[in-house]
């Protein structure tokens, strides 16, 4: 906020622990003591907003205006992760090669800019925390469409702060941001083929240009900056090494097997910290004079676009920025629209409701109970969540509408069946996961009644002992003697006053961290949901498509056939070890490890063709 633009970076091999550092643990015991340094960041950004607002107070306006964005680099493609509407996006991302990424532009004032990229404007901890959440929902979403792709893809969480200094009107521009680079392990795999090595160049590119631009940056003698390298480093340009602070955490595995690796990422971290950096502010050059003349012409053009409006016949458009006031009216009245009984939002949660109600019923009749993991559906979810599941099902009704392609006629408690199943099996630690942050939700509520309890006793004891003070007299009126809040025989009442102050103010204090805290657990309730249900979506396309291959197979052929024997082909070869390279370690695994692991998947080995490859490579995946 001082202007200074600013990046922090985690690098490291895959499941070092770079995520868990950016964004924090999945939801689950510990989530919130634990929780990342962007949801850190959040809070002390907001924090010093609000101290700043204070000692600024009737300084006319926000000084400091807070955005955020969020993008993803996979294979070289930037990915906006907060204008990305669910899983028919990340189907249709491009990451597999469909839909083409955001494109850079550099800009003669602003620098390098991403064409379309959202950056909400944030006004509190908790925008910036649903902004945070919703990113990582859509990246979760999007990899678990395409097969784990976290590990290969970076992810920056960007902060854009634009300062106004009252007394002399200039603005500083800054920002930072918080990269979660891609398992760095990818450099050296040269045994690597397809997909796998396609991401592995793109990885080892990024990652050494990334080292040469910092060097470059902080070296008098450069005469070039390699930054247009690579669309990291194109992104990351006024923000790394030179003029910026860098900070890189790297992350290592301390185990033997990962020996080379931990000495690979050291090394790498060593000659980082070799670089200097001199950071300088970023002031902004509009003067008052260019400003006036700014202003006069935007009043120029909304008068214009008023004149055309009237023209045209259209009225009622609005070209201010609605103020406070504005914006509360604004969210109202959506949130009577996202509540009328005919809003997707409206039915979805109804259905929810419904389906949470059967699942109970269910319950209560089936001996013995489901453990208390099990039991997920919890229709509060879609509150705390900005990017509610209805997007993915056409129909609202959390995601289950894509079964019908699949599955046809199967009604709701066939569908309730499927999850359960799903929760069961392939589900299990999702579904944990969940049940974990509801108990984690309960546990944090009960203690927020307690101390609600506690502050209320200390503010009825604050209360009486001021009127008793005010009386110069003890024991008579308002309380009477032995009640909770009289003050002890012999005590100095203004003493106990002043004890029951303090802690008066203690416990507001843990309130208020209590209930930041509770808010937290909620939005992490809402992302393991969402987890789950975009788990459950994928795991019943992959059975949907597994039941029409077996039917084609039945009925003989056609076009379908084809591509399936080429997959077919793909899976002999993985599991004949042809395809060399980490597939065939994939392969390996999975054949080693499922007969145990899922008898009817090994089964399926033994008839190819029976089993769709989409199913072959995220088990395989997940096997390593
Ligand atoms: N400090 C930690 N304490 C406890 N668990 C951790 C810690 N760091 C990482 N983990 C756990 O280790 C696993 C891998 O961590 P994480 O996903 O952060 O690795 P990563 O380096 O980001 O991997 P990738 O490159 O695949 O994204 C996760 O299950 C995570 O919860």
């Amino acid at each position: 906020m001082a202007g200074f633009n600013a990046t922090l970076l985690t690098y490291g091999q895959t499941g070092a622990g770079k995520t868990y550092t950016t964004f924090g643990p999945p939801a689950g015991a510990s989530a919130y003591k634990e929780r990342g340094l962007a949801a850190r960041a959040i809070a002390g950004a907001f924090e010093e907003i609000n101290r700043y607002k204070t000692v600024n107070e009737g300084g006319g306006g926000t000084p400091i205006e807070v955005r955020l964005s969020c993008i993803e680099i996979y294979n070289e493609s930037v990915f906006d992760l907060l204008g990305f509407s669910g899983e028919d996006d990340a189907k249709d991302s491009g990451r597999d090669g469909g839909v083409p990424s955001l494109s850079l532009f550099e800009s003669p004032t602003a620098g390098v800019q991403i064409r379309g990229l959202k950056m909400p404007l944030v006004n509190s901890a908790e925008e910036g925390l649903n902004l945070l959440f919703e990113s990582q929902m859509n990246r979760a979403i999007a990899e678990h469409q395409l097969n784990d792709a976290s590990s290969r893809s970076h992810c920056i969480f960007t902060f854009h702060f634009t300062v106004r200094n009252p007394e002399n009107n200039k603005v500083t521009s800054s920002k930072f941001n918080i990269v979660d680079l891609a398992g760095s392990e990818k450099m050296v795999k040269t045994e690597a083929v397809g997909k796998v090595q396609r991401e592995s160049n793109y990885i080892n590119k990024s990652l050494s240009f990334l080292e040469q631009v910092v060097i470059a940056l902080a070296s008098k003698s450069r005469d070039h900056v390699p930054y247009r390298q690579t669309k990291l480093t194109h992104v990351l340009k006024d923000s790394l090494g030179g003029n910026c602070t860098t900070l890189m955490i790297a992350c290592i595995w301390p185990h033997l097997s990962h020996l080379d690796q931990s000495l690979s990422t050291l090394k790498f971290a060593a000659r980082m910290q070799t670089v200097r950096n001199k950071p300088t502010v970023n002031e902004s050059k509009t003067n008052n004079v260019a400003s006036v003349k700014l202003l006069r012409q935007i009043k120029n053009l909304k008068e214009e676009l008023a004149f055309h409006d009237i023209i045209s016949g259209r009225s009622g458009i609005l070209y201010e920025e609605p103020d406070g006031k504005e914006m509360t009216d604004i969210k109202d009245r959506t949130e009577q629209v996202m509540m009328s009984p005919t809003s997707d939002a409206y039915l979805q949660k109804k259905q929810m409701k419904e389906m949470e109600e059967m699942e109970e019923e269910r319950r209560a009749r089936s001996v013995p109970r489901a453990s208390p993991a099990m039991v997920m559906i919890d229709n509060n979810n879609y509150s705390t969540g900005r990017t509610p599941p209805a997007k993915r099902g056409a129909g609202g009704d959390g995601g289950l509408a894509e079964l019908r392609p699949y599955l046809g006629g199967k009604d709701v408690l066939e569908k309730q069946a499927e999850f359960d199943a799903f929760k069961r099996g392939a589900g299990k630690s999702q579904a944990i996961l969940l049940g974990q942050a509801k108990l984690q939700i309960k546990t944090k509520k009960a203690e927020i009644k307690n101390l609600t309890n506690d502050i209320n006793y200390q503010k009825d004891r604050i209360d009486f002992l001021m009127s008793q003070l005010r009386d110069s007299s003890f024991g008579a009126g308002a309380s009477s003697p032995g009640s909770p809040t009289s003050p002890r025989a012999g005590e100095d009442p203004a003493k106990q006053l002043k004890l029951a102050k303090k802690a008066y103010r203690s416990k507001m204090e843990t309130l208020t961290e209590n209930k930041e805290e509770l808010k937290f657990l909620q939005h992490q309730r809402a992302q393991s949901f969402n987890s789950l249900i975009a788990a459950f979506d994928s795991w019943l396309k992959m059975k949907g498509e597994e039941e029409v291959v077996e039917g084609v197979e039945e009925r003989g052929g056609g076009e379908a056939a084809a591509d399936l024997d080429y997959d077919r082909e793909e899976a002999n070869d993985w599991k004949r070890g042809e395809a060399g390279g980490e597939n065939r370690e994939y392969a390996d695994e999975y054949y080693n490890e499922s007969p145990r692991a899922n008898p009817r998947e090994a089964a399926a080995w033994g008839q190819p063709g029976t089993i769709p490859i989409e199913l072959i490579r995220s088990t395989a995946v997940k096997c390593h």
